[in-house]
């Protein structure tokens, strides 16, 4: 792996931190402290809501007995929690999506055998379970809440992720396509434009703690799906503001770096780069303890804008970020170009293009087909390597800033992970035959496709975006890429992940009765695991790529669902 670049990490705009949030963290600590790490979950706290206002609280938390060490008893915080707070997750109210039918007219048409057509209602009725409302009580006191306000309804990923998550809602809106759900799939899109009209960006979730950060942008692939299904074209037009907006925050100061190509060009690219120098509220007492290790303050403020620049990735966390793979410490995202989040940036721009077209918006459209075109060379210069047919990440070297940086081909991390694959879905990529010939073929070399899917790399690290985990996004996005390059091998391809992933859902929904956030590719039936919080159920994008996957290549009367 190439040296990552400190010189531009270390300095960087940090948003406000909420009394609330401070109050919060200070609780999560004394509940490690008084309850143990079993099942200890960090989130669990700074998801409380108050009862009554932060200073009475804050007064009868002073006032709790203490022993002489400073520890409180268990019976004492127990009863504390119970008086002060209302439980996680209670200012989200269940509530029935308006357009949820159980066997809607047109359904998977092409899923044919009973069994598999049986199963595929039950996840299409499972967003009944994921479907939320704020509760009023958050309108009405938005200071005894880390829960965001939102107008419409939301759908939850499930389990921990009590609230709506950006990049997440992408695949769950696929899924509500193929349930014919178009008002429940507008109404994710009109929250998430209300939180770029309050804070600039789509913000990592809808909590006050998600303000520093985003996630991989794929707003304008929602507004395109939604509008293509629909033909809602008001739908597009009130859309185009915040995408527009959302364009600048990803080609701003702290996201766009310059690199001066091997033709003597100049390329501008885009990085994760959170605004926060301070342990994540919702891990807070993981990160103090993982920075505990670390000598002074600027090292300790540097790998908190790391650890929250690798939220912002999605990918939290991975060797794919770290210099070395068994320190979390070593993180280094602020200083890799990564590829997807550019192919997502690319998609963006093409998508603006064309909503502008549909819309009449000709300036715009051109302008951003131009933004596209540029963006794609960039992308061919900085990450693309035909020796290897993939895309490889690229790492800011050493003694530069982020502002000009001569390219050398040591700097392409040269590891293999899936997001190398990601700029297959890209039209402007996929409608190339010969480049989809000749990265089919080094996917299929690659060592990622593993008997029940894609796997996220080839290292087992023990952290949960790597070897042996496989989630939803990523078969998703590699898949549909194959799918619609118009070759008849690389649909053939693409059917085959997709029946081998939609096997190792349905087997591991008959095991354990739930879907799973992640899956093992190597064991039909097994869900994933590693990282920092225990495996989750639900789980929204799960849910969405199979009902797509469903959708896209149906299921024969004779194709069997189990994995001997
Ligand atoms: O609480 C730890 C981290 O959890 C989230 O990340 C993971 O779950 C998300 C929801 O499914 C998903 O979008 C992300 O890709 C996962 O890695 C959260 O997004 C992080 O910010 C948070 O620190």
């Amino acid at each position: 792996t190439p040296t990552p670049s400190p010189t531009c990490s270390n300095s960087g705009p940090v948003v406000r931190k909420t009394p609330l949030i401070t109050f919060l963290e200070i609780l999560q600590q004394t509940a490690l402290n008084t309850l143990g790490p079993k099942n200890f979950d960090p989130k669990l706290y700074v998801d409380l809501s108050l009862k009554s206002n932060l200073s009475i609280t804050q007064s009868a938390f002073d006032d709790l007995p203490r022993t002489p060490n400073g520890s409180v008893s268990v019976t004492d915080f127990n009863g504390f929690i119970q008086s002060y707070f209302n439980g996680a997750g209670e200012d989200l109210v269940y509530t029935e999506p308006v357009d949820f039918v159980s066997e809607p007219e047109g359904f998977l048409p092409e899923v044919v055998n009973r069994e598999v057509r049986a199963w595929a209602l039950e996840v299409h009725s499972l967003w009944k379970n994921l479907s939320r409302k704020v509760s009023d009580r958050v309108l009405d006191r938005p200071e005894f809440h880390t829960l965001l306000p939102l107008a419409k309804p939301v759908m939850i990923p499930g389990s921990r992720f009590r609230e709506v998550y950006y990049w997440d809602s992408y695949w769950v809106i696929r899924g509500l396509l193929a349930s014919k759900m178009y008002e429940t799939a507008k109404g994710i899109v009109t929250n998430l434009i209300s939180l770029i009209d309050e804070f600039g960006h789509v913000l990592n979730g809808a909590r006050a703690y998600y303000t520093n950060r985003s996630q991989p942008p794929l707003l304008s692939a929602m507004v395109y799906d939604i509008y293509t299904r629909t033909g809602d074209i008001d739908f597009a037009r009130k859309s185009s503001p915040a995408l527009l907006k959302e364009h600048k925050f990803w080609n701003s100061e702290i996201h766009s770096v310059r690199i001066h190509d091997a033709e003597g060009c100049n390329r501008t690219l885009s990085r994760y780069y959170a605004m926060w120098n301070k342990p994540r509220p919702e891990s807070s007492t993981i990160d103090i303890e993982t920075a505990s290790k670390l000598m002074n303050d600027s090292a300790k403020q540097h790998l908190y804008r790391e650890l929250a620049s690798t939220a912002e990735s999605g990918w939290d966390f991975s060797t794919r970020w770290m210099r070395n793979g068994s320190d979390l410490t070593t993180l280094a995202t602020t200083s890799i170009i990564p590829v997807d989040l550019n192919a997502f940036i690319l998609k963006m721009e093409l998508d603006i293009a064309f909503l502008a077209n549909v819309t009449g918006d000709c300036t715009i459209s051109v302008h951003f087909q131009e933004a596209a075109q540029a963006r794609k060379q960039a992308m061919n210069s900085v990450f693309w390597t035909a020796e290897m047919g993939q895309w490889l990440d690229y790492w800011l070297s050493n003694g530069t800033t982020c502002r000009g940086h001569t390219w050398e081909a040591s700097n392409q991390n040269r590891n293999i992970f899936a997001s190398n694959f990601v700029p297959l879905w890209i039209e402007l990529f996929n409608s190339d035959c010969t480049l989809v010939e000749q990265v089919m073929q080094d996917l299929r070399s690659s060592g990622l496709i593993r008997a029940v899917g894609i796997a996220t790399s080839l290292t087992n690290s023990g952290q949960q975006w790597d070897f042996p985990n496989g989630w939803a996004p990523l078969q998703h996005m590699i898949v549909e890429g194959l799918a619609r390059s118009g070759s008849k091998e690389a649909r053939s391809m693409a059917e085959d992940i997709a029946v081998r992933w939609i096997r190792i859902n349905y087997v591991a929904y008959k095991k354990s009765g739930a879907m799973h956030e992640k899956y093992d590719v190597e064991k039909c039936g097994e869900f994933g695991g590693g990282g920092e919080y225990i495996p989750q159920t639900g789980f929204g994008w799960s849910n969405g790529v199979v009902l797509a996957f469903l959708e896209e290549f149906g299921w024969p009367q004779d194709l069997k669902i189990d994995c001997n």
